[in-house]
């Protein structure tokens, strides 16, 4: 099943479930704005590369829209329009104040030149700059992109119309980014995890966990749990795999990483095919890098009892269903990964009044949204007796269209 086909089924049974009335429900699937740009560069050699960047702005009823920028090669309308209507859920679900948006260029940036990659994020900027902007639409990172990539949006906002910092989050520093920004999807889901584990009377440090992507999310995912004593048992990216039955030394990991480029060659490990994670014998399985990766092909081979989705959609509704009947919980995406947009919010609060947070700050304050909004699932799944993802979809689904009704735009 595509992406977008995906989240809608998930949106309606929510809609279903809350007994919206049918144009409200209309009205809150249909995006607000879809954005389609080319993107012609010149290459370093010379010659001319033409891509094409997409923005989706799904919905504002609760504020400005907010979402990633993601470069990949996969990247197209059908993708773009799910994450972004994603994002509307997942910043009700936190109970920040925003919509939801995702973008993206359909590119693989490792192909690309650092000086390439600028122009290109520049190009981009300059086709969608009078649709962006503070309290309309606000990007931030996500797959294949960081904080470089928001400082060139940044700057290229900023030219035309004024020095901008709060325009895109999970920018660097220097810039006005937030301490803990680049953790705080990571971090957001191993808080996740714990009060979802401690529900179930267990905890991280008594556990084995399998997990797919070792980016931004995936390896500080991986460091917060090592550091927590959980014993990670295989690791995975687009590079290859590895596992210890005994645990992964993750502090080595990433240094081996960091100097290697890659998972392969890792002495403190045996290599594995990268398929085999998400079907690895483990506790906790915790998919951080592409949707659709969990589907009715592989569905009924995983070992793991959670799935924390920290990747958005990895796990398409066949497999969802062959889950559930297996007995394995999930915790959702829209939920799950909420603390990298929790903490892009705190960005922009402190960007706009003009004042720096320390971290401790930061990290408490994403505690207290992360278990707030636990506690609100929990209440929606006792109410309707539903699964942790309707739970979520039906808190979310129900505050945008409190939003919606209250603005009188239902009609
Ligand atoms: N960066 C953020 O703050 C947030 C990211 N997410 C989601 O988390 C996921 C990962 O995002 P980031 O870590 O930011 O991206 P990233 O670009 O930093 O890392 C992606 C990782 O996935 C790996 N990967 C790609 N294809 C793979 C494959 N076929 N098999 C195994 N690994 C593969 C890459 O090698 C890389 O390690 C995405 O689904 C993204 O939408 C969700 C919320 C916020
Ligand atoms: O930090 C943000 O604004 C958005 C993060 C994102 O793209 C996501 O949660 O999927």
């Amino acid at each position: 099943m595509n992406a977008l086909a995906a989240t809608s089924r998930n949106f309606r049974n929510a809609s279903r479930i809350l007994g919206l009335d049918s144009k409200l429900e209309r009205s809150l699937l249909i995006p607000f704005r879809e954005i389609k740009v080319e993107c012609s560069i010149p290459k370093d050699d010379g010659s001319l590369a033409t891509y094409v960047g997409f923005r989706v702005q799904h919905d504002n009823a609760r504020g400005p829209m907010k979402g990633g920028i993601r470069y990949h090669p996969e990247v197209d309308p059908d993708e773009v329009n799910a994450l972004a209507q994603l994002m509307t859920w997942k910043t009700a679900v936190a109970d920040i104040p925003y919509g939801g948006a995702k973008g993206g260029i359909g590119c693989n940036p490792k192909d690309l030149t650092i000086s390439e990659l600028e122009r290109l994020t520049r190009v981009f900027t300059q086709k969608i700059h009078d649709l962006i902007g503070i309290h309309a639409d606000v990007p931030a990172p996500d797959m294949g992109t960081n904080a470089q990539t928001m400082a060139w949006i940044l700057d290229e906002y900023s030219k035309f119309h004024g020095h901008s910092p709060a325009v895109v989050t999970g920018k660097p520093i220097d810039l006005g980014g937030s301490l803990g920004r680049e953790a705080a999807t990571g971090r957001g889901c191993v808080f996740a995890t714990e009060a979802l584990l401690a529900e179930h009377g267990m905890s991280i440090n008594n556990l084995t966990f399998a997990i797919q992507g070792f980016g931004n999310v995936g390896s500080w995912a991986a460091r917060l749990i090592h550091e927590r004593g959980g014993k990670i048992v295989a690791v995975s990216d687009i590079t290859g795999a590895v596992k210890n039955p005994n645990g992964l030394n993750i502090p080595e990991l990433l240094m081996h990483k960091e100097r290697t480029g890659s998972l392969k060659d890792f002495h403190g490990g045996d290599a594995m095919d990268p398929g085999e994670v998400l079907v690895h014998e483990c506790d906790v399985l915790i998919p951080c890098a592409l949707g659709g990766v969990l589907n009715r092909d592989n569905a009924a081979d995983v070992k793991a009892k959670f799935i924390i989705e920290a990747a958005n959609h990895p796990t398409d509704p066949d497999a969802d269903e062959i889950l559930s009947k297996k007995g394995v919980v999930i915790l959702p995406d829209i939920y799950a990964n909420s603390g990298g947009v929790t903490v892009s919010y705190f960005e922009w609060v402190q960007n706009i009044q003009g004042f720096m947070w320390d971290e401790e700050k930061v990290n408490a304050e994403l505690n207290k949204y992360m278990t707030r909004a636990f506690n609100n699932i929990k209440g929606m799944c006792k109410t309707h007796e539903c699964s942790l993802r309707m739970g979520a979809f039906t808190l979310g689904v129900n505050r945008v269209a409190r939003a919606t009704l209250l603005r009188g735009w239902e009609a």
